[in-house]
């Protein structure tokens, strides 16, 4: 479980200081799902970049599992992040040049996976978000929503403890990003891991089971779904 206790983080921008997080407590349980929404400013990327260890706080910890981000050395949080994490960005960042498949592989290069098994993987991971028949095919010759499945699939095939997704359906048209979001939910409850998604689509916030709204850096609101 994520325990996030007392979180500052403040940039410099020039002269100024700018405060992206001031004081977040959160506690996050395996297998949780959620949203987080708020005003653009509001530390929602900050805070998923400090969960995913891209980043660390300026005070206060971050911990996965006992473990506080801070006692570890920069070899130690990318093998974490490479082991444990997977990102789903609104853009895709999918490598231009590679074909899906070999997109996907990418996830598996440093973990040390040999090849027939890394192949055999990707193309597993690849169906299980419907592109089976893409394989072959570079990013250029996909549509947006099929680019974002084909980062759901690189972010999951190493079958991660956690996804973290910023706004993974912000750059795709409403019917598209409902069936980006069928799909997330669905490999969700299926695979089990901690999924953490920023939305400003308030559409995609109802769905939430949890929902943080983050305002000037702190949890302004939170909500709970009642269980059905
Ligand atoms: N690398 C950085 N350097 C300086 N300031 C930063 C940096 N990253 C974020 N900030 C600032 O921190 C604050 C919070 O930014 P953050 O991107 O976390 O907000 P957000 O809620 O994700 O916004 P948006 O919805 O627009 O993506 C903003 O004022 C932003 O300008």
């Amino acid at each position: 479980m994520y325990q996030l206790r007392e979180v500052t983080k403040q940039y410099r921008r020039g002269k100024d200081t700018v405060r992206a997080l001031a004081g977040v407590d959160l506690d996050l349980d395996d297998g949780e799902r959620l949203v987080v929404q708020g005003p653009t400013g509001g530390g929602k990327s900050t805070l998923l970049q400090l969960l995913g260890g891209l980043d660390r706080p300026s005070a206060g910890s971050v911990s996965l599992d006992g473990t506080d981000f801070a006692r570890l050395g920069e070899a130690k949080l990318t093998r974490l992040r490479r082991d444990s994490i997977g990102f789903v960005f609104q853009s895709f960042n999918l490598i231009p040049t590679l074909t899906a498949q070999e997109n996907v592989e990418t996830a598996l290069v440093p973990l040390g996976t040999k090849t027939a098994e890394r192949r055999e993987r990707a193309a597993a991971a690849l169906a299980s978000v419907g592109l089976g028949e893409r394989g072959k095919h570079l990013p250029s010759e996909l549509s947006g929503g099929q680019q974002q499945r084909v980062a759901i699939a690189r972010a999951l095939v190493k079958a991660p403890k956690v996804l973290l997704a910023d706004e993974p359906t912000g750059n795709l048209d409403e019917t598209t990003r409902d069936e980006i979001m069928d799909l997330l939910e669905g490999l969700w409850a299926e695979q089990k891991f901690t999924f953490v998604m920023v939305t400003h689509d308030s559409a995609l916030a109802r769905r939430a089971p949890r929902l943080i709204t983050l305002r000037k850096g702190r949890i302004a609101d939170e909500k709970t779904a009642k269980p059905v």
